[in-house]
């Protein structure tokens, strides 16, 4: 019999057919399988928000490890969350070998709540089951048949030989085989083993619940009988079921899907746009980022041409991709055959003959215009070229090309080979082929990719000016860098604004203000004014960057560190008395800030900055910006993302506190709310999937 297990009317299938065979004195054995080479993704995680419909889970499983004829799970594909739960119900597993198993669960802010958190370490022990259960990892059925969660595994076709094993063992008493009748084996230092398995998590989680309550309910089937075990499992994961955190991460799970279905304001969507295929590419700038971007390029097996004019930068940067190539080999246990995929040029004439360009020089546009002209020049017809930038302006580089419709953004974050999340940045002259091979070749690099509309900053450095500029703006009415980072920190972000700043440091952004002409010559020496054309401006960053503070790398920035390049941020007395002073000098009067102040200042007016930015159409949706910034900014994924939360807190809340904040500060133009805001409250605050519906009439109206 063939099954698969997802929504209700399959569990119903499942149930009615298992009584079949179980009444059927012609049926000796059972074999569980999947349809289409997938034994079962779990369940429905739609059916969650819903009335949930047909019969439940966990009688089912009872009733198939119950049962007086074996019956085997023939493992193909995937058995995660419920499915791998509804195969430790049967007597068997046989897993193919290039299955993968796992409980997610804990990343959808739930439990293995069908028997998963009682029969795992009963089958496996305790401290491998823990592994599982709370990092929701998915093993390969190698690491599975060691760990004991399957007892075979098949070659070829996985369901022949599991029926020609459920025949063999027809007679055999099956007493031995049901987990649920198993003690779970308790190790010797069992309080020091839970105890260290809850630090571990709560340092992880950063206020996640569900790895938590996880750990608890793999300790309820160390110390509980199965049954009781049971009910505890049921009692955690009822109070997870509800949670704000399941909703956020279970958003999260469908906005990553969401965002590879991307759509341009011209109508061009994904699923009409054809990538065309990249066999060899090219990285322009061996600087940091272009090494991480030619690692990620050649560990996904593409031919590589990667190219340095400076002669030193090169040799420098051939060993240090070498090392991180041989490095990531090691860790998955490979040998490095991506080191014989790049090869390396001091000349630009060396892309001719590749499909693609990513150009990752310094960060300037006069170089970059440069090298957009010679690449125009030298690369065959129809080779994509793409900008990594941080912010410079696509279409400006793009109309340095003759054909602009190949150009698009590729904005890495840094370090490129690790970070997952890439801005897809297309022009108004960017083509819909263009768009489609550069979110496929994200892909292949294991990139979460976002398209997005080209605009100073894209969407995630844009929405960060004006949470950066409220966090220095608190220093100066009163808050501290450690109140403020703890603040943000205890929210869930894994470094609050000041130690982030600390680590990529103060002169990047110095570097753009001067450019934006912000920064006023001899700050520190005069008294430096608080306005620009009529905004609030807060020249502290200035100020600390002329005293050469740029934080980690010089040892010194807004905190101290023991020496240059030390990551261990420690209080500094001298920045708590410059911070004083500074205040004496502008007759600004130190008040108490608390923590909430912070958080809705600094965070409520990045969202409305990402409201703006649906406003204009920069970004499709809100998913498209909460998958940025849970990716690509440290935004704790347990609560959504930033337009998530907003909806979470409720948007006439964020109004009333945006409009609040502006009142009191009427010259800070981020705090004033945006008229999507505004429209989207007036139409009774839909939830985060209706809006689109709301932006679409409102760019109906423009
Ligand atoms: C590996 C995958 C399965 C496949 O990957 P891939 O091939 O790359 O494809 P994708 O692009 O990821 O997915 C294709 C489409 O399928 C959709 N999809 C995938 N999985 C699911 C799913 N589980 N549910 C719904 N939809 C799913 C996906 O969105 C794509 O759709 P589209 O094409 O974009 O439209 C991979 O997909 C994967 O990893 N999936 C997730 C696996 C997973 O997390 N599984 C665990 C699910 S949770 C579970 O199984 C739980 C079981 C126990 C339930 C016990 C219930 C007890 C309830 C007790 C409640 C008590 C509450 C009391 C409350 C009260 O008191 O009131």
């Amino acid at each position: 019999m063939c099954f698969i297990l997802h929504s209700a009317a399959v569990r119903q299938g499942i149930v009615d057919t298992v009584k079949r065979a179980l009444g059927d004195p012609k049926v000796k054995s059972v074999v569980i399988c999947g349809q289409n080479g997938i034994f079962c993704g779990g369940a429905d995680i739609k059916e969650f928000g819903t009335n949930m419909s047909g019969p439940p889970l966990v009688p089912m499983i009872h009733a198939i490890e119950a049962a007086n004829k074996p019956v085997v799970a023939a493992i193909e594909g995937s058995a995660l969350g419920g499915g791998l739960e509804l195969a430790l119900g049967c007597h068997y597993r046989i897993a193919h070998s290039k299955a993968r198993l796992g409980l997610p669960e804990v990343s959808l802010g739930l439990l293995p709540a069908a028997g998963g958190t009682q029969r795992l370490p009963r089958l496996i022990g305790v401290p491998a089951a823990l592994d599982l259960i709370t990092t929701g990892r998915h093993v390969a059925a190698a690491e599975a048949l060691q760990l004991g969660v399957v007892d075979r595994v098949a070659e070829h076709s996985t369901v022949d030989a599991a029926v020609k094993f459920a025949l063999s063992v027809a007679a055999k008493p099956l007493d031995a085989r049901r987990i649920s009748t198993y003690p779970c084996p308790c190790p010797s230092d069992f309080d020091a083993l839970f105890e260290g398995a809850m630090q571990k998590v709560r340092q992880n989680a950063r206020g996640a619940i569900a790895p938590v309550a996880c750990v608890q309910a793999v300790r309820a089937a160390a110390t509980r009988p199965y049954l009781q075990g049971m009910e505890r499992e049921k009692e955690l994961m009822a109070t997870l079921f509800t949670s704000g955190q399941a909703r956020a991460l279970q958003y999260c799970f469908f906005a990553q899907r969401a965002v590879s279905k991307w759509s341009m304001p011209n109508g061009a969507r994904w699923d009409t746009s054809k990538p065309r295929p990249v066999h060899k590419a090219a990285v322009i700038g061996l600087g940091t980022m272009g090494r991480g971007i030619a690692v990620a390029l050649a560990q996904t097996g593409l031919s590589v041409v990667a190219v340095e004019t400076q002669e030193k930068q090169l040799m420098e940067a051939k060993q240090a991709v070498s090392g991180m190539l041989e490095r990531g080999a090691k860790r998955r246990g490979l040998t490095p055959a991506a080191l014989h995929k790049i090869s390396y040029s001091h000349d630009i004439q060396a892309v001719a003959d590749v499909d693609l360009v990513i150009e990752a020089v310094f960060e300037d546009m006069a170089l970059k215009k440069k090298v957009f002209q010679q690449l125009s020049a030298v690369c065959k017809p129809g080779t994509f070229l793409c900008t990594n930038t941080s912010a410079l302006d696509v279409d400006h580089l793009a109309s340095q090309t003759r054909n602009p419709e190949l150009v698009v953004g590729m904005h890495f974050f840094a370090p490129a080979h690790v970070m997952k999340l890439l801005e897809v940045v297309y022009g108004p002259q960017s083509s819909p082929q263009a768009v489609a091979t550069a979110m496929q070749l994200g892909k292949k690099m294991g990139k979460v990719g976002v398209a997005v509309g080209n605009c100073r900053g894209f969407v995630g450095n844009r929405m960060l000016k004006p949470y950066i500029e409220q966090a220095f703006f608190l220093l100066e009415e009163g808050a501290t860098p450690e109140l403020v980072d703890r603040a943000l920190e205890e929210f869930g972000f894994p470094m609050g604004v000041f130690r982030m700043s600390d680590l990529s440091g103060l002169d990047v952004g110095w570097r753009v203000r001067k450019g934006d002409g912000l920064v006023e010559s001899g700050l520190a020496s005069g008294q430096p004014t608080r306005l620009r054309e009529g905004r609030r401006y807060s020249p502290l960053g200035d100020l600390l960057c002329e005293q050469g503070r740029f934080g980690q790398k010089t040892g010194r920035g807004w905190y101290q560190y023991d020496q240059p390049g030390s990551r261990v941020a420690r209080s500094d007395p001298w920045f708590h008395s410059f911070l004083e002073e500074y205040r004496a000098r502008h007759g600004l009067v130190a008040r108490r800030i608390d923590h909430q102040e912070v958080l809705e200042r600094c965070l409520y007016a990045l969202i409305n900055e990402g409201f703006r930015i649906l406003e204009d159409g920069i970004a499709a949706g809100p998913e498209d910006i909460d998958i940025i910034y849970v990716f690509g900014y440290g935004w704790p994924r347990h609560r959504g993302g930033p337009m998530f939360y907003a909806g979470m807190v409720g948007l006439a809340r964020v109004l009333e506190r945006l409009e609040h904040y502006h009142q009191a500060h009427p010259d800070v133009p981020y705090l004033q709310p945006c008229s999507l805001l505004r429209r989207l409250v007036a139409s009774g605050s839909p939830p985060v999937h209706r809006w689109r519906e709301v932006i679409k009439k409102l760019h109906s109206q423009l």
